[in-house]
C-alpha cells in the first residue's frame, strides 16, 4: 500500500484511537487532508453558459464569409473539468477565444455568467487564459516570477508576508517549491505549464481556460496535468481546456465533455455516458477502444457521417447527458418549446443538488475549507456576487453580504465587493513592477549591454583618431562636418537597431499578460520605453565625450551641452523611430524598412545638399528629417554663437571663419532652440505613435 507523507502522519496522530485489546487490534485510519490552497484570495463558483453562438469570419476581399461557429449551445460549471474536444478544424480554439472574451467581434448569440448576461469586462476579472505556448520570461526564477505576478495582481494593500505566503503555498501545491530558484527557460515543458498555472493562479479565478495544455508533454507530465486541473475543479472553479485527443486514462479524468465538429456540437455531457449516448445512437463504440478517440472519429466521418444526426440529437448543445439523468430523447419532445423547457427543468434540477454540493464541500471555491454551515451564506454571496456584477455593469452601487467570520478576513473583499478598477494594482504601481523586471532582464543579459558600451567605446576611439585634432583647424573644416554628420549616422543605426526588436520580442507574453489583466497597457508601454533611455543616455555620453576630446571641438561648456543635447536627441528619436516600427511591423519587414527609411532623412540632413539647393517640392522632406535638426544642432555648437576665427597652417583657409561654414551650410539664420524643440517634438509623436501601433497591432492579434 502506498502511504504517502501527510498519511503517515495522521496515522501517527491517530494512535491514541487504537483500541488494544489483546485478541483483536483495531487500527482507524484517519485520512489526510489533501494539500489545499488556503491563502488564496476567496472567489464565487462560476457557471457559463452560452446560447446559440454563432462566429463568422471574412475571408478574403471579396467579401466572402465563413462560419466557424454554427449556433452552438452548451453549459459549464463551477466544480468541473471540462475538455472541448473536436477534429482538427472544429472550431475548438474559436469557442474557446470567444468563451475567454479573446474573441468579440462577429459573433452572435448569448454568453451568460451565473445566469446573468455576460459583462465582459467584469468576466475578464473573474477569467484567466493560459494559452498553448507557455509565455514566460526566459530571464526570471520562477520566485521572481510568481513575485512579478503577486505584485500585479493582488491589491497593493497585501502585505508583503500575505504575498509570500501565496507565494509559498501555490509553489507546494504545484509541485514547484523545489524550483523556486531555477530559470524559468530551463524548467522542462511539464513544469513550464505548472508555473503558467501558478502565475494566474495568484488571485484565484474562478474560471480557469486552457488551450491544449497537454500539447508538448509525454504521457507521464499529461497525468500530472490533468490531475492538477482536475484538483483546481475540485476547488470549486471552472476549468475548460481544449485538448486533441487524449489517452483513454486522462479522458477519464474530465468530468464533462464538449465535443464538435465542424462548429457543431456533437455531444455534451459527462464523460462516462459518452460510450452509452453513442450506443443508443446506433454508434457501438468497439470494445477496448478508447471513446475519445472513437469519438472523434466518428466526429470526422470514419463510420459514415453521422454529424447531422448527432447534433439533432444534442440540439446542437442545449442537451447536457448528465449522469444519474434520463437520456434525452427527441421524440418525447412534441415542439422545441417543450424541449427547451424540459432542459431547463434538467439543468435546475441538476444545479440545484450540485449546488449545495459544492456548498457542502467547498464552500466559495472549496479550497479554503468552509464547512457547509456556511453554504446558505455563501449561495446569498453567489446570488448577491451576480447582482454585483450586473450593476457594476450599469455603475450602481454595490452592496454584499458576507458572514463576519469572513469579514474579518481582508482577502474576502474579492468575493464580496469586487473592485471597480479594471486592475488590481494603480498604473503607478504597475509601471514601476515592468520596469523593475525589465530593467532585471537587461542586468541578467548583460551580453548586449557589454556590446552596445564597447561598440559606443570602440567606434569613438576609431573616429577620435580618425578625425584627431581637426576641430580648430580652418583647412580641415569639410572633414570636421564629415565627423559632425557621421555621428548622426552612428548614433542614429544603434539606437534604431536596439528597440526594432523590442515589441516583437515581448509581444507573446505581453498579450498574456495584458488579456489576462496584470496591467495596462499605459503602464507597461511607458516601462518598456523608459527602461532603455538610461542606457542610451549613459552609452551616448561616453560616445560624446571620446569623440568631442579627441577632435578637439571647442572646449566650452555651453557648446558641449549644445553638441551633446543634440547627439542625445538624435539617439532617443531613433529609439522611437525603432518602437513604432517594431509596434508596427513584423520582425523581417521591421529589420528592412527601418534602416531603408532613414535614407532620405539621411540625404535630406543638409550634410549632403544645403536647403537651397533642394527642389521645392522635396522640401518638405527636410521640415520631417531629424536628422537635419541633430546635424543643424550640432553644427550650430560648434560654429555659432561668435565662435573666434580658427587656426589656419596653409596659405589661404576658406573657413577660417566659422560664419563662413554656416553661411554654406545655409545655416547663418537657424536657431538652436528650434531644432531642440523640433526634435522633442518628433521624439513625442513617434512616442504616441509607436504606442497607438502598439494598441492596433494588440487589437488585431484577436
Ligand atoms: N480568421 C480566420 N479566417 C479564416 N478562417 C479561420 C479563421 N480563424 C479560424 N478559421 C478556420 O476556422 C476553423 C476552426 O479553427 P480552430 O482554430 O478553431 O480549429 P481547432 O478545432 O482549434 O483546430 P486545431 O485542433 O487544429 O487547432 C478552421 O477551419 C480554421 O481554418
Amino acid at each position: 500500500m502506498k502511504v504517502d507523507k501527510e498519511a503517515c502522519l495522521t496515522l501517527e496522530e491517530s494512535k491514541p484511537m487504537i483500541s488494544g485489546r489483546k485478541d483483536s487490534l483495531k487500527v482507524t485510519i484517519t485520512p489526510a487532508q489533501p494539500k489545499t490552497l488556503t491563502h488564496l484570495p476567496k472567489r464565487p463558483p462560476v457557471d457559463l453558459a452560452f446560447t446559440d453562438l454563432t462566429y463568422r469570419v471574412q475571408e478574403g476581399r471579396k467579401s466572402n464569409v465563413k462560419t466557424i461557429l454554427k449556433s452552438v449551445s452548451g453549459r459549464l460549471r463551477s466544480g468541473e473539468l471540462t475538455a472541448i474536444m473536436g477534429p482538427s478544424g472544429a472550431g475548438k480554439s474559436t469557442l474557446l477565444n470567444i468563451l475567454t472574451g479573446y474573441k468579440t467581434s462577429g459573433m452572435e448569440g448569448s454568453i451568460t455568467v451565473n445566469g446573468m448576461e455576460r459583462n465582459l469586462s467584469s468576466f475578464r476579472k473573474l477569467s484567466c487564459y493560459i494559452m498553448q505556448d507557455n509565455q514566460l520570461h526566459g530571464n526570471l526564477t520562477v520566485e521572481e516570477a510568481m513575485a512579478v505576478a503577486t505584485a500585479l495582481k493582488l491589491p497593493s494593500a497585501t502585505t508583503r508576508e500575505d504575498k509570500e505566503e501565496v507565494i509559498q503555498e501555490i509553489l507546494e501545491t504545484l509541485g514547484l517549491s523545489e524550483h523556486h530558484k531555477t530559470m524559468t527557460s530551463n524548467l522542462s515543458g511539464g513544469q513550464k505549464k505548472r508555473l503558467s498555472i501558478a502565475l494566474e493562479l495568484v488571485n484565484n479565478p474562478p474560471i480557469m481556460f486552457f488551450d491544449e495544455p497537454t500539447s508538448g508533454l509525454d504521457s507521464s507530465s499529461c497525468f500530472q496535468c490533468i490531475s492538477l486541473l482536475k484538483t483546481l475543479a475540485r476547488g470549486g472553479r471552472t476549468i475548460i481546456c481544449t485538448i486533441h485527443q487524449p489517452s483513454a486514462r486522462l479522458f477519464e479524468m474530465f468530468d464533462h465533455l464538449y465535443t464538435l465538429a465542424d462548429g457543431q456540437c456533437v455531444y455534451q455531457g459527462s464523460t462516462g455516458r459518452l460510450v452509452e449516448w453513442l450506443g443508443s445512437l446506433s454508434l457501438q463504440c468497439p470494445s477496448y477502444h478508447n471513446p475519445a478517440s472513437f469519438v472523434i472519429e466518428v466526429s470526422c466521418g470514419e463510420y459514415g457521417d453521422h454529424t447531422g444526426k448527432l447534433v439533432r440529437a444534442i440540439d446542437n448543445g442545449k442537451h447536457d447527458i448528465r449522469t444519474g439523468l434520463p437520456l434525452p430523447k427527441m421524440a418525447e419532445y412534441n415542439n422545441k418549446k417543450d424541449m427547451e423547457n424540459s432542459l431547463k427543468n434538467d439543468w435546475n434540477k441538476n444545479d440545484a443538488s450540485q449546488v449545495q454540493d459544492k456548498m457542502d464541500a467547498n464552500g466559495a471555491n472549496g479550497a479554503n475549507g468552509a464547512n457547509g454551515a456556511n453554504g446558505a451564506n455563501l449561495h446569498n454571496g453567489l446570488i448577491q456576487f451576480a447582482a454585483n456584477e450586473i450593476a457594476k455593469g450599469k455603475g450602481e452601487p454595490m452592496v454584499v453580504q458576507v458572514d463576519s467570520e469572513k469579514q474579518d478576513n481582508a482577502e474576502v473583499a474579492l468575493l464580496g465587493a469586487p473592485s471597480p478598477r479594471r486592475y488590481a494594482t494603480s498604473e503607478l504601481t504597475q509601471f514601476w513592477v515592468v520596469l523593475k523586471r525589465t530593467l532585471l532582464f537587461s542586468r541578467r543579459d548583460w551580453t548586449l549591454m557589454y556590446l552596445r558600451l564597447f561598440a559606443h567605446i570602440l567606434v569613438g576611439f576609431l573616429i577620435g583618431a580618425l578625425y584627431y585634432d581637426i576641430g580648430d583647424d580652418g583647412s580641415k573644416v569639410l572633414s570636421n562636418l564629415g565627423f559632425l554628420f557621421f555621428n548622426m549616422l552612428f548614433l542614429m543605426y544603434t539606437s534604431m537597431t536596439i528597440t526594432i526588436l523590442s515589441f516583437p520580442l515581448e509581444m507573446p507574453v505581453l498579450i498574456k499578460e495584458h488579456f489576462n489583466r496584470w496591467y495596462s497597457l499605459r503602464s507597461y508601454y511607458l516601462a518598456i520605453t523608459v527602461s532603455d533611455i538610461p542606457f542610451q543616455a549613459i552609452f551616448c555620453i561616453i560616445y560624446v565625450v571620446i569623440v568631442y576630446l579627441l577632435t578637439s571641438q571647442p572646449l566650452e561648456w555651453f557648446r558641449f551641452s549644445m553638441f551633446l543635447s543634440s547627439c542625445l536627441l538624435i539617439a532617443f528619436v531613433a529609439q522611437s523611430v525603432g518602437l513604432v516600427v517594431g509596434a508596427a511591423m513584423n520582425v523581417q519587414n521591421g529589420v528592412f524598412l527601418a534602416p531603408v527609411m532613414s535614407v532620405p532623412f539621411l540625404l535630406f540632413s543638409g550634410f549632403f545638399v544645403s536647403f537651397d539647393a533642394i527642389p521645392v517640392y522635396l522640401r518638405w522632406i527636410t521640415y520631417v528629417s531629424y536628422i537635419r535638426y541633430g546635424f543643424e544642432g550640432t553644427a550650430l555648437a560648434t560654429y555659432a554663437s561668435n565662435r573666434t576665427k580658427l587656426q589656419c597652417h596653409q596659405v589661404y583657409c576658406h573657413f577660417k571663419n566659422p560664419e563662413t561654414t554656416l553661411e554654406e551650410l545655409d545655416m547663418i539664420n537657424a536657431d538652436f532652440t528650434l531644432d531642440i524643440a523640433a526634435l522633442c517634438l518628433i521624439f513625442l509623436i513617434l512616442r504616441i505613435s509607436a504606442f497607438l501601433f502598439l494598441r492596433w497591432k494588440l487589437r488585431s492579434t484577436r
